[in-house]
């Protein structure tokens, strides 16, 4: 009890935030060490990290918050609340690893159950260490038909070019939500839609170790290889 009332003190975590109009939440999911931080190889010790940027499209400033987890994909699965009035989605796998373009498939399956509508990409990492394989075609994004990137996070091919363009759809998606489900989940306040780092019961149906869950590092990074 006491760790979620700290929680509830935590700005940050206030999804509300992102009900105003220059504010917009993005999403990372894929596998474990496929390169969704770009960090030097260290334990998963933060269940969540947010990565604030600010972003001017058309005249126009954005705040837009990476959410990125470590840890939770373990579970190969997120809590509710990381999907929870997200605007956009960005995929990652790791071309030198086929089970993490494998996966794709279960992120994706997930991520339509809680937000069937946001717009989504697929990113390709670490081309730099075999970049052979932009010849090769995957299939997996043509067939949902999302984009699709080749990028080194390591040497910034794509980076900023992708993450550009997914802030753009994101506030596109945000001025005009095609996903009904989504508008109705934002006007009522249903059980298990409102914000479920406050909502204890949630724990009890997909329990998350206390640590993952109550630790979190902010971090302010301005540049998008951050
Ligand atoms: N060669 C190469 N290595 C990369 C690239 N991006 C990340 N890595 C390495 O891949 C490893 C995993 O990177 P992370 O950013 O921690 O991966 P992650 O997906 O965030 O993993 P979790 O936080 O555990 O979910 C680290 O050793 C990185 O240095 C890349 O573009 N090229
Ligand atoms: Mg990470």
């Amino acid at each position: 009890m006491a760790a979620e009332d700290d929680d509830n003190k935590i700005p940050e975590l206030d999804q509300k935030k992102y009900d105003a109009d220059e504010q917009v939440k993005i999403i990372c999911l894929g596998d474990s060490a496929v390169g969704k931080s770009n960090r030097p190889q260290q334990l998963s010790t933060y269940a969540l990290t947010l990565y604030k940027h600010t972003a001017t499209l058309a005249n126009r400033t954005v705040a837009v918050d990476f959410w990125d987890t470590a840890g939770q994909e373990r579970f190969q699965s997120m809590h509710p609340s990381y999907y929870h009035k997200a605007h956009a989605c960005i995929m990652v796998f790791d071309i030198q690893r086929k089970i993490t373009y494998k996966n794709l498939a279960n992120w994706y399956k997930e991520l339509r159950e809680y937000r069937p509508e946001i717009p989504c990409c697929v990113v390709a990492n670490k081309i730099d260490a075999d970049m052979k394989v932009t010849q090769r075609s995957f299939n997996f994004a043509k067939k949902k038909g999302l984009p699709f990137y080749f990028v080194s996070a390591a040497d910034g091919t794509n980076v900023v070019k992708m993450f550009r363009e997914m802030i753009k759809r994101a506030v596109e998606y945000k001025q005009n939500p095609s996903d009904f489900v989504d508008e109705v989940m934002q006007e009522l306040e249903w059980p298990g839609t409102k914000n479920e780092f406050d909502t204890p019961e949630l724990e009890e149906r997909r329990p998350i170790p206390p640590k993952y869950l109550y630790l979190f590092l902010l971090r302010n990074s301005g540049d998008m290889r951050g």
